[in-house]
């Protein structure tokens, strides 16, 4: 990842988050950028469809814009928006080093309500730019430039759980069309999407609940955050004691659960080679307020002040995912992400030509 590129005074810090399409990337971003203060929004006075968030510090872009093929030219051509060769890594990555070394481009924006390629925005360099969508670490060049980097990864159950409940509740599509996307999907997702979270410093893993024999509702979830040692500026969090392997079940005159309860879990494992620490969340809470419980409990979570997790969940429970792991390690990261810019930016106030990634 980090490949020697030297940094000086006034680069950007560049975030990578993948995942598959309605894996939660949006929700993430909203979690993020909520941290960092300040609402994201689209770029001022420009296209209505564009996929641009911007906020104080950081700007958001999607990686759905390198699409090299509109809606029509896939289709003529046979293949999905996954395929390398439906999508422009040439100039993803030339924009994205413009971005990172302060220099505005001319963005593209694929519009997702006509399939077309729309003419460009102007995106100005931000302290923080963040790449989401499929394919921020597919490319070697780009996934040199990214200082840190996300995968959601979310397992077939949860996936097709999620779908059903957009797609079918609120986009009126069948049972049947949303399994046949998906089957149209998988090949291309298995040979371009997934492969890449062996490269990402953090990961998010969305699995269906144990404490619940046979459940095939995918309600409750079964969350791992999976971290990676040795990366600069990143301390994996921990529970109770780094290193040790951990059991803990919270339930009790503290944190109140309901069936079919909670359980956290922690320790050192490996990762496609790679060691990491992982930390899980099996359940769901009752009572958010109560979270400042686990919170407690929990160490190197980055945060400002006493109860500053229990706070953001607080402030976005309508958030899909606030009663369970993806809504807590979505808050975590987005700690964890606020906390390697500081240092960043604090390493470059002192030595301003040095590089920051040694
Ligand atoms: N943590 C979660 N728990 C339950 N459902 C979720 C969660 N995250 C996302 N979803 C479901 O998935 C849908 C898509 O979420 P979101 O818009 O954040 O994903 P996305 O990856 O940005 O999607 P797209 O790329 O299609 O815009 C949500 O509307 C919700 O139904
Ligand atoms: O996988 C996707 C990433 O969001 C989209 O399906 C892709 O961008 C194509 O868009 P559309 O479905 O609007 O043609």
């Amino acid at each position: 990842m980090r490949g020697g590129e030297i940094t000086c005074s006034g680069d950007t810090i560049v975030i990578g988050l993948a995942a598959d399409s309605g894996s939660g990337k949006s929700t993430f971003m909203r979690r993020l950028t909520s941290v960092f203060g300040g609402a994201a929004s689209p770029p001022k006075g420009g296209n209505p469809d564009s996929n641009t968030l911007i906020s104080d510090t950081t700007t958001v872009i999607c990686l759905d814009d390198y699409h090299s093929l509109d809606r029509t030219g896939r289709k003529e051509k046979g293949v999905t928006a996954l395929d390398p060769r439906a999508n422009d890594f040439d100039l993803m990555y030339e924009q994205v080093k413009a971005l990172k070394n302060g220099v505005a481009v001319e963005k593209p924006i694929y519009n997702h309500v006509t399939g077309l390629l729309d003419p460009p925005e102007l995106i100005k360099s931000p302290k923080i730019l963040v790449i989401e969508g499929l394919h921020p670490m597919y490319d070697p060049r780009v996934r040199d430039l990214l200082d840190f980097s996300i995968y959601l990864d979310i397992s077939n159950e949860v996936k097709f759980a999620w779908k059903i409940q957009r797609d079918m509740a609120e986009r009126g599509h069948s049972l049947e069309s949303i399994k046949a996307s998906i089957e149209a999907r998988k090949p291309d997702f298995d040979a371009y999407i997934d492969p890449q979270k062996q490269y990402a410093d953090a990961v998010i893993e969305v699995l269906p609940t144990r404490l619940i024999p046979d459940d095939n509702e995918g309600k409750v979830l079964r969350v791992k955050l999976i971290m990676k040692e040795g990366v600069p500026y990143f301390n994996p969090v921990y529970l109770f004691d780094e290193g040790s392997t951990i059991s803990w079940i919270p339930c009790g005159r503290k944190l109140t659960c309901s069936y079919p309860g909670i359980s956290f879990s922690y320790g050192p494992d490996a990762y496609f080679g790679h060691e990491v620490s992982v930390l899980e969340m099996d359940g769901q809470f009752d009572r958010l307020d109560e979270l400042i419980y686990v919170e407690s409990h929990l160490s190197n979570i980055s945060t400002k002040f006493y109860g500053e997790i229990t706070q953001q969940m607080l402030k976005h429970a309508d958030f899909p995912g606030s009663n369970n792991g993806t809504g807590l390690f979505q808050t975590i990261v987005g700690l964890k992400i606020r906390d390697l810019f500081e240092q960043i930016a604090a390493k470059r106030e002192s030595t301003p030509l040095q590089s920051t990634k040694s």
